[in-house]
């Protein structure tokens, strides 16, 4: 069983809209959405993690984060533990820099499995807000 820690950003606008790209079709979670992040590595703390992940796959740095949530997810594969944090200031403009189309969107909850099954809390308390 593969153990991960994973840090995403929620890139949410003053428009309340967020900043979400698509799971390339070979990818675990497959053409799913997903807020942008990816693996921590070893000697980071989730928070570099957060900043090397969204210069590398959307190409903005983040000038400030506030951690969200923090969940445990199981899939038959893999025990996942997600850092989500919140960004809403940030340097650049974000876009599918790995060649992921990415997109700002409004998200309702019937959006909610259009991304992974951990996402699913996270995205009924985004639209509550
Ligand atoms: N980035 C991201 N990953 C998520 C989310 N929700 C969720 O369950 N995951 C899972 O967390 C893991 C993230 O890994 P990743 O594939 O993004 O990692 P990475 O960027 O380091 O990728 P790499 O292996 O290509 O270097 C995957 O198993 C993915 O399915 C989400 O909202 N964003
Ligand atoms: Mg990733």
């Amino acid at each position: 069983m593969k153990i991960l820690q994973i840090a995403v950003g929620i890139i949410r606008n003053s428009h309340n809209q967020f900043f979400i790209t698509q799971r390339a079709a070979d990818a675990h979670m497959a053409n799913k959405w997903e807020f942008p992040g990816g693996k921590i590595e070893s000697g980071e703390t989730p928070e570099q993690a957060l900043t090397r992940e969204l210069q590398e796959e959307v190409g903005i740095t983040p000038l400030g984060a506030t951690l969200f949530d923090k969940l445990e997810y199981t899939f038959p594969d893999r025990h996942i533990t997600l850092w989500f944090w919140l960004v809403e200031s940030w340097e650049g403009e974000p876009w599918g820099r790995e060649g992921q189309p990415g997109n700002w969107v409004t998200l309702s909850a019937e959006d909610a499995d259009k991304f992974p099954p951990a996402n699913e809390p996270i995205i009924a308390r985004l639209v509550q807000n």
